[in-house]
């Protein structure tokens, strides 16, 4: 099983999520709490309160974390369309996998990431929603001290299965949408690369970038009450499912709820995923 390509997965994962955390941020605060009346709003009301370093709550589990989830999604993706079509990456410009075998590639590598991504992922959004700024003398302290004392938490107020609150919405939103995420990237590179070779330095960026603004786009709905549920074991507001937390949250805010965090999350994606795919491509032609 080529190694080299669960390494570069993770790689170029860390380098993407520096880059969008501060917007990752923004989004779930937006997605989550009805305090903000946008995007600039919510920036500035985090700058001011939380100073720059607002931006960054609940970075260090996801960085650590990366290295599990992105590994294991492009070495599945990758792994999956070679025993499919049996030519390896070195060869997959040459001989193009069909966009039925990337879909089905893509929908593999989205599921199994899931049960690595669902706990890091709810730290990071409770971590996200703390909007109080960093402890001073008096200040009443924040609910959870940092990632683990988060994790620990959660497990002794409700019980490991707490850890994967939000599991199955996060399942229905990366299965398919990672499927459209590398057909996007190989569309696109296709379209812009003569037949056989390798797509340029600029293709990969850009073909990269719109991969993640597609599919952002097309999850966004489903973010929004994965966001929801992972909150919800902390505020007492506990839906019955999936289905549950859509029609509640529609017959709260109507049906605008569903695009909460879509401008930000589109701008967020194209920087993100344009690192993500030029390091991942760019260090497997290095070792290959
Ligand atoms: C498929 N869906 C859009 C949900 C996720 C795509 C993830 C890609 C990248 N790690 C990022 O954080 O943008």
């Amino acid at each position: 099983m080529p190694v080299e390509e669960f390494v570069a997965g993770w790689i170029s994962g860390a380098l993407g999520l520096v880059l969008g955390h501060p917007f990752d941020t923004v989004k779930v605060r937006l997605q989550t709490q009805t305090t903000y009346r946008g995007i600039i709003d919510c920036m500035v009301k985090t700058y001011r309160h939380e100073s720059l370093l607002g931006f960054f709550k609940g970075m260090s589990f996801p960085i650590a974390s990366i290295a599990v989830v992105n590994s294991v999604l492009f070495g599945v993706y990758s792994n999956t369309l070679l025993a499919l079509t049996a030519t390896s990456h070195q060869e997959r410009w040459a001989q193009p996998p069909s966009y039925t075998h990337v879909f089905i590639a893509g929908c593999t590598g989205g599921f199994v990431q899931v049960y690595c991504l669902a706990p890091f992922d709810l730290i990071k959004v409770r971590l996200q929603n703390q909007t109080e700024p960093r402890a001073r003398p008096g200040s009443p302290p924040p609910r959870y001290r940092g990632p683990v004392h988060c994790a620990v938490s959660i497990c002794q107020e409700e019980g490991p299965r707490g850890l994967f609150r939000g599991a199955w919405a996060l399942t229905l939103r990366d299965t398919p949408t990672l499927g459209i995420y590398f057909v996007t990237y190989e569309w696109l590179c296709r379209q812009s690369t003569p037949d056989g070779q390798n797509p340029s330095l600029a293709t990969v960026l850009v073909a990269g970038g719109f991969a993640g603004i597609v599919s952002w786009a097309v999850a966004t709905p489903l973010d929004v009450i994965k966001s929801r549920m992972q909150m919800a074991g902390l505020k007492h507001r506990v839906y019955r499912g999936v289905l549950d937390c859509m029609a509640s949250s529609v017959r709260q805010e109507g049906l605008g709820v569903f695009f909460r965090g879509l401008t930000i999350n589109s701008a967020r994606a194209f920087p993100v995923n344009a690192i993500t795919f030029l390091s991942y491509e760019y260090l497997l032609r290095w070792w290959g």
